[in-house]
């Protein structure tokens, strides 16, 4: 028997019937899903009730989703509900069209029911706070716990500075180098693998989220946790786990989405990430302040007495934009009947 509390379920009060049980699912494949349960590993499917009753994409069961499901102990499992979801990533689904030219933009989870987001970036050349700064923006509106990841310390012998400077994106944030090459710092990001925590990694391709795991599971566990199929022409064919438990009990969600999340309904979470911005914002003598020429603009006093960087408002403005750029998307979406799948 499983022990769903070793995947993070945490038991609601909610009284399920006899052959209806909890799980969690670790893989989507369009309409079928694998879960784990009590039992062990389930193919699942949704139930037609469940699905007659969806009205938004975002309602589909996504990897790290806990379920109840009917238990089908020769044959596919039927989901019957999702159970509320404390965490989430959505990507904006512009339906594969560019997106000056997208006329729908669709919530698609892509993750859900994770308790820390490991944002990995390179202390190498590439290093960009700017981009920090956006994927602290998703982490906080994902509603689990931030922590900065800044990879390849061999190659950066004087990265306080660095280190610094991402502290200073936001309060209580933890910001911990590592070196897979050297194990550096390793120990340090191995304390919030806890058995039953779930956490994703955001970052470009490339920082080293790969070689982090590896070293983290000390083992190849990309390469064990890819499964043998056989696809319906009997020809052999892996895929990729979605949701992948490791030694320690802790749990680790990449999906293919979660390498092109793009910001969704962000202005809460932008509030966040630049609480400095908007207080400042809030204090310029008029309330329709476009910050460019009016007297009495604290932005202005700010960026002229530079306890506001330049850049910093820059990013500011940019992600503000997008976030904007999403929201007349959907609004314009949700006049029409929304395409699901
Ligand atoms: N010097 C050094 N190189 C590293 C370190 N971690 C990873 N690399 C190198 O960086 C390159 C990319 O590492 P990966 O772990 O594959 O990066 P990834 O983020 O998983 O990349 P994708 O699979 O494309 O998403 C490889 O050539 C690694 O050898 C490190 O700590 N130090
Ligand atoms: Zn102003």
């Amino acid at each position: 028997m499983v022990d769903l509390k070793d995947y993070g379920f945490k038991a609601v009060d909610s009284k399920t019937a006899d052959d209806i049980i909890p799980a969690r699912i670790i893989e989507v494949h369009r309409e079928l899903y694998k879960a784990i349960c009590a039992h062990g590993e389930v193919s699942a499917k949704l139930k037609g009730s469940f699905l007659k009753n969806l009205n938004n994409r975002e309602d589909y069961p996504a990897v790290g989703d806990f379920v109840h499901l009917i238990y089908n102990p020769i044959g596919e499992s039927k989901i019957v509900k999702l159970l509320p979801r404390k965490s989430k990533f959505s990507r904006t689904d512009l339906s594969g069209h560019n997106p000056r030219h997208a006329k729908t933009v669709l919530e698609q989870v892509v993750a859900a029911n994770f308790d820390y987001v490991f944002i990995m970036s390179s202390l190498n050349q590439d290093f960009n706070a700017n981009r920090i700064s956006r994927y602290l923006t998703q982490a906080y509106q994902s509603g689990a716990t931030p922590v900065v990841i800044l990879t390849k310390s061999d190659l950066c012998p004087d990265y306080e500075d660095k280190i610094e400077k991402v502290k200073a994106l936001s309060n209580d944030l933890d910001v911990i180098a590592v070196s897979s090459q050297t194990g550096a710092g390793v120990a340090e990001v191995a304390k919030y693998l806890c058995p039953g925590i779930t956490v994703v990694f955001l970052g470009m391709s490339g920082v080293g989220k790969s070689s982090l795991v590896n070293t983290l599971a000390n083992e190849e566990i990309m390469l064990v946790n890819d499964i043998r199929l056989y696809d319906d022409r009997g020809r052999h064919t892996t895929t990729h786990r979605q949701l992948v438990k490791l030694n320690s009990g802790a749990m680790i969600i990449d999906t293919p989405g979660m390498r092109e999340l793009g910001l969704w309904d962000a202005d809460e979470a932008i509030g966040e990430a630049f609480a400095d911005i908007e207080e400042l914002i809030c204090d310029c003598r008029f309330s329709n302040c476009s910050h460019k020429s009016e007297p009495g603009c604290q932005i202005l006093l700010a960026l002229e007495n530079g306890t506001l960087s330049q850049k910093r408002w820059k990013s500011y403005l940019t992600q503000k934009k997008e976030a904007e750029f999403v929201k007349t998307k959907l609004k314009k979406s949700s006049k029409k009947k929304s395409r699901i799948i």
